[in-house]
């Protein structure tokens, strides 16, 4: 069975200097943009088959037998409805906030075998360790399953106030009961104190106020206003105007005062940047994001550290964001419709209306969109969810959003496998209505970017992908294909929701990883060869392989191919090598070449970009999935503890630390030289769209 959806067998070179292998390519066609349709009138003509295709194997029947009884089993003990999703049965994806309840490998994996797309860790609970365990399970799924996990690290609400902690058990307040907030800072409170999180809440209450705690187990929020301030300003004394329970470590807002925490200042925020970082998580979350500006200074460090590679997500949660929202959209790697504190910031009459907008004009800059939060509130308690919950989820599916996102349900709720489950269905469900017209706008908004690289490249890539998703419905076609090393072709095919699956190849683990989150996308990791067609070939054998695709199935396939031949002059050369140099400050890696490479319309050979873009931790994580389908598993393993520098052999699994990485990408830098011969091998980017039927 193809664990972690590795397809073909081989070497990833380990660290080779991409000088060594640079090689010529055969210059194929001249033209930068070309679409080849292999397609006989007959063909064309051919009826569409009449038994309808079905949507594959159950993956549990792919599974090995030891895995199998715990798979698809729910909280109570009984089977879920679902079974395990058939490939790619699902569109819209699924994010789950994984909390105390959800933290252990079994866990886990029943999550991703009954759907689960994402894991997603809250920074502002559980410690690092927690946070590393879960990591560590979950890159182990994505290599020993054929289930693939991306990760998701919230990194706090660094603007998040908090009440302090309630130890061993809730706070329970009856109507009139009282509660002081306070800013003493002492070692200990009696029960009806509390410590807020930031001292600076103090200075913008006053008499009157009201303060609404959230983050309850039941959903609801309890007010509590403010009766008298004293202790020289350091206490609010408030009174609960109704009944209600109240958790450690509560958010709480003013409400009617648009009150942010200074907090990013004291350090936490970097520390979980680190903690990203070392981690490589393949996105992080920010809170509270209100301008653009804010993004591009996490991508500088993130960049700084080597770690470009990871998403960053903006969390929509404020009235101020929504001020600058298409800045915000531009420079995020994703948006996520933070609906919990966006409904305590504005007017909650007006998150639906939001909701859909931020949803519209992320297809516009084709950026994913998570909705989040509430969808199975009462399934924290309740076994069956409300017919309204039902309905928020098919509202969100209709509006062909990317993903959803569980929060208290999967995290702290009693019923987490049930409430992916059901979530799960419902989408499947309505998304077969879609299907069969329910929807009948199909759209395709018109494309937007400030991406870096160079117009010409990026019109005819999403041209390139408008075209295969309209040939894709015309021809009734199973599924899109689609070669990518990053993932940005996937995301614009995923952009045009077609009506087929759209099967995306990556070298990198990485990108495979999150791809995951894009709508309609099942990501797989392949080995690229030099020559595109050995790819194609590797790919469509593979699927027919899994049962994915059945011999007479119609694909599209999109694909770079190589061709022309290089056109850059040495002016040229000299130009984008200066601007990645002073951009860079000399430092100019492996990775960056690439850039390069597009900004001059160029590409190399599909091994030979992968040599010169893939960093070592994707390189090490690539060999230790190729490991775990080898069947000279331990020879294997052994050559990877040899590969990664600074490990012992019983740590090979374990990836080495950022700062050796940090110093071999320093080894990597690439000079002029070797940058002008890298351009001199490469042609032009040829992109194609192929019309294939299955073997
Ligand atoms: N790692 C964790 N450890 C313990 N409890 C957790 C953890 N992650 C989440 N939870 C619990 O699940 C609840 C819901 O998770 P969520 O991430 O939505 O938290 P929140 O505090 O409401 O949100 P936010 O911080 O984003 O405003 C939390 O209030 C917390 O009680
Ligand atoms: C998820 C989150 O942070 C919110 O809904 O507020």
């Amino acid at each position: 069975m193809g664990f972690g959806e590795v397809l073909g067998f081989g070497r990833i070179p380990l660290r080779n200097g991409f000088g060594l292998s640079a090689r010529p390519v055969v210059a194929r066609r001249r033209s930068s943009l070309q679409l080849r349709l292999t397609l006989t009138e007959e063909e064309a003509a051919a009826p569409t088959p009449e038994t309808p295709r079905s949507s594959g194997p159950s993956i549990a029947s792919l599974f090995p037998e030891r895995f199998r009884p715990f798979l698809n089993v729910l909280d109570d003990g009984s089977l879920s409805v679902v079974d395990i999703p058939a490939f790619n049965a699902r569109r819209t994806k699924i994010v789950c906030t994984i909390g105390p309840v959800t933290a252990s490998y079994e866990q886990l994996l029943k999550m991703a075998a009954l759907g689960m797309n994402v894991v997603r860790l809250n920074m502002s609970h559980g410690d690092y360790v927690f946070h590393d365990r879960v990591i560590g399970h979950v890159r182990r799924i994505n290599t020993e399953s054929p289930f693939v996990l991306a990760t998701m690290l919230d990194i706090g609400s660094f603007d998040q106030v908090r009440l302090g902690e309630f130890p061993g058990k809730d706070l329970v307040l009856n109507a009139g009961d009282q509660l002081t907030i306070t800013a003493r800072h002492e070692a200990s409170y009696p029960e009806n104190v509390t410590e807020v999180s930031d001292d600076a809440f103090m200075d913008v209450v006053q008499r009157g106020d009201v303060i609404e705690v959230r983050g309850n187990l039941d959903g609801s929020v309890v007010l509590l206003r403010i009766q008298e301030i004293c202790n020289g300003g350091k206490d609010a004394r408030c009174v609960a105007m109704e009944a209600g329970r109240i958790r450690s470590r509560a958010p709480i807002a003013i409400r009617g005062k648009s009150f942010k925490s200074s907090l990013p200042q004291s350090g936490a925020f970097e520390h979980d940047l680190e903690f990203a970082i070392r981690e490589r998580v393949e996105m992080v979350a920010l809170s509270f994001v209100e301008r653009a500006e804010q993004i591009m200074e996490v991508k500088a460090q993130l960049r700084q550290n080597g770690a470009s590679n990871t998403a960053v997500v903006a969390k929509i949660e404020s009235a101020a964001a929504l001020e600058h929202l298409p800045g915000i959209v531009q420079e995020a790697d994703a948006i996520m419709i933070a609906r919990g504190d966006l409904g305590t910031d504005i007017r909650y009459d007006m998150v639906p209306f939001w909701q859909q907008k931020i949803s519209q004009i992320c297809r516009v800059y084709a950026k994913p969109c998570i909705v989040s939060t509430h969808f199975l509130e009462s399934m924290v308690l309740y076994p069956t969810p409300t017919r309204a919950e039902v309905t928020d989820i098919a509202e969100a599916v209709k509006q062909q959003v990317d993903a959803l996102m569980l929060t208290s349900e999967t995290a702290s709720g009693k019923y987490p496998l049930r409430a992916l489950s059901l979530m799960s269905r419902v989408a499947l469900r309505i998304e077969s209505k879609l299907a069969t017209g329910m929807n009948p706008s199909r759209q395709i908004p018109r494309f937007q970017t400030n991406n870096s690289w160079s117009p010409d490249v990026l019109r005819s890539a999403e041209r390139v992908c408008v075209t295969a998703c309209a040939i894709s419905e015309q021809l009734e076609a199973a599924a899109i294909l689609c070669f990518t090393q990053r993932g940005f072709m996937a995301t614009l095919l995923s952009r045009c929701r077609p009506g087929c699956p759209i099967y995306a190849f990556t070298s990198s683990v990485m990108a495979r990883n999150k791809m995951s989150m894009l709508y309609g996308v099942r990501p797989f990791r392949i080995l690229f060869d030099g020559d595109p067609e050995v790819t194609v070939q590797r790919a469509m054998d593979e699927l027919r392989d899994r049962k994915a695709l059945r011999p007479g199935d119609r694909v599209v396939v999109v694909a770079d191919v190589l061709g022309g031949r290089n056109r850059a002059t040495e002016e040229e050369m000299l130009l984008v090598f200066g601007s990645l140099d002073r951009e860079n400050r000399g430092h100019i890696s492996r990775a960056l070449v690439r850039r390069g490479l597009r900004e001059l319309g160029l590409k190399a050979a599909d091994d030979v970009e992968l040599e010169t873009w893939l960093d070592d931790y994707d390189q090490d994580q690539a060999l230790i999935e190729e490991c775990t389908i080898a069947p000279n598993y331990d020879e294997c393993m052994e050559q990877v503890a040899g590969g990664i520098e600074g490990n012992n052999s019983e740590q090979a699994p374990v990836l080495d630390s950022a700062k050796t990485r940090a110093r071999r990408r320093m080894l990597d830098q690439v000079d002029y030289a070797a940058f002008r011969q890298l351009v001199q091998d490469s042609a032009e980017i040829v992109q194609t769209i192929q019309f294939r039927v299955m073997e």
